[in-house]
């Protein structure tokens, strides 16, 4: 795919004082370029050996005394041979190492995830784990981190392969009938009704599209309700600091406050809203807005309703959310006595929790409710992290598969095929089989540089 023999060069680690730095060069000249940098290094290294090196400038002074390990194509992570110099975590230190390397006229500084888009070339990770190293580093909760690691170790590969394999060998065999009609014979009597399963498994897959986007940016929560029900004070409670500004005195919150508050492993960022009212004064009303603006974004609304409110005024809340689900709770439970609710009398089963910002009494059965309308049964970590841009290809690989179900009933065997054909390149999109240099250039983009 790219004949791009130059060597690669680039800092492995942050730009920033830490205990360690690494340069890491891939290429066939890594070896070389090593070893100026580091030339007490024997001429063949023992692979993937730990050696304890001084690394030099160009009149021979030592800058640093650091790790030099040799990974000799193709058992390193690119595929190709690979070098790494493990200096002190010095920004300065390492540019110079950087520059004496890059001294070299074969070498050249790495694009952004050109390491990881070697290994990919070279056919040590396919691209739907390419791009969980990306998801891995993006990570920022915990569910992100083992979702990421499970695509790493090839539980989305997986499952793509299993609808690949399939899907290959049915338009093998319809190739085949349509090539050699004669031997083949036959090879497309189920063709119709494996093509309708196949297709569900597509749509399965594309299916889980949005709890992965839930696990990688987490989910977004909004508080709201009626004025001066308590929604600062609850949500002061659920992040676990005094965030918003509490008062007796409705219409004190005016802008949508944010909090990121990791629940179970997963992210989740909680939103404090300006409570709803009619005839606000002027800021308030800006604040409103912005209440239902927010309303249409999130992932879930819990609507945080006085004690007293009637049925009526109830359903009436609920609509506010639109189209956005809605968890009800019912606040400042603690001053009311138990039996008398009169909200959950109305609203449907199961009563809705009864919480009390102010005690914390029921806060974390909330949270509970919150994370079972968030996810069902599931388990955030397990989930296949399925990227809006599978879902695309995931997305076509299905409508031709339903082109390919209609021509199976109503057309020719090459329409049929044809369908298959394409479904298979859509689907060659995921796992990087089919894969366009633009689009592995917009895909490794998204990486850091040294990744
Ligand atoms: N120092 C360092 N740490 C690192 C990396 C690295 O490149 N350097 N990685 C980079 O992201 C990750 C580790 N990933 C790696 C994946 C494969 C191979 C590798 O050598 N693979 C060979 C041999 C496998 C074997 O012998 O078991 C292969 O696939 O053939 C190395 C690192 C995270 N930590
Ligand atoms: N008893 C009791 N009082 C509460 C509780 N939660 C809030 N309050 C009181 O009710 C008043 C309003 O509380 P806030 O948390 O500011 O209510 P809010 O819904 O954010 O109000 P706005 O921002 O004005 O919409 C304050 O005086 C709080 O002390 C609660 O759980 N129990
Ligand atoms: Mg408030």
């Amino acid at each position: 795919m790219t004949s791009d023999s130059a060597t690669i060069v680039a800092l492995a680690t942050a730009p920033a004082a830490g205990a360690v730095g690494i340069l890491r060069v891939s290429g066939p000249a890594a070896l070389e370029v090593g070893r100026r940098l580091a030339p007490g290094v024997p001429a063949s290294p023992t692979p993937r050996h730990a050696y304890l090196a001084s690394f030099v400038d160009a009149t021979g002074a030592v800058l640093d005394e650091g790790l030099f390990l040799y990974f000799q194509a193709p058992r390193s992570f690119t595929g190709e041979d690979v070098v790494e110099l493990h200096a002190h975590g010095s920004p300065r230190l390492l540019r110079l190492l950087l520059a004496r390397a890059l001294e070299d006229e074969r070498v050249r500084p790495a694009l952004p995830g050109e390491f990881t888009r070697r290994a990919f070339l070279n056919g040590r990770i396919d691209l739907t784990r390419a791009e969980a190293v990306a998801d891995l580093v993006a990570a920022d909760s915990e569910a992100a981190v083992r979702a990421a690691a499970a695509g790493l170790s090839g539980a989305l590969a997986e499952r793509i392969r299993a609808l690949e394999t399939p899907l290959r060998e049915l338009h093998a065999d319809l190739e085949g009938v349509l090539n050699f009609p004669d031997e083949a014979e036959g090879a497309d009597a189920e063709a119709g009704p494996r093509v309708t399963a196949l297709r569900s498994v597509a749509e399965a897959l594309r299916a889980e599209v949005g709890r992965g986007r839930l696990v990688r940016q987490g989910a977004r929560v909004a508080l709201y309700g009626p004025v001066n029900a308590g929604k600062s004070t609850l949500f002061n409670r659920l992040v676990g600091e005094a965030r918003a500004l509490v008062d007796d005195e409705p219409g004190t919150t005016r802008d949508a406050l944010e909090a990121r508050v990791e629940w179970d492993g997963l992210g989740v960022t909680l939103y404090d809203t300006a409570g709803l009212r009619e005839a606000p004064g002027r800021v308030e009303a800006l604040g409103i807005a912005r209440t239902r603006e927010l309303l249409a974004a999130v992932d879930l609304a819990v609507l945080v309703l006085p004690p007293e409110t009637s049925r009526e005024e109830a359903a009436s809340w609920t609509r506010e959310s639109g189209a956005t689900p809605v968890l009800v709770v019912t606040g400042k439970c603690d001053v009311i006595p138990g039996t008398r609710d009169t909200v959950s009398a109305v609203l449907p089963s199961p009563a809705p929790p009864r919480v009390s910002g102010l005690t914390g009494e029921g806060v974390e059965a909330l949270r509970t409710a919150v994370l079972t309308r968030l996810w069902g049964g599931g388990t955030p970590s397990a989930v296949a992290l399925v990227s809006e841009r599978h879902a695309d290809a995931l997305r076509r690989t299905a409508e031709a598969l339903g082109r390919a179900e209609a021509a199976s009933r109503v057309s020719t065997l090459e329409v049929l095929s044809g369908e298959v054909g394409l479904a298979l390149e859509a689907l060659g999109e995921v796992s990087g089989t089919s894969v366009s240099e633009a689009l592995l250039d917009t895909l490794f983009q998204r990486f850091c540089i040294g990744k």
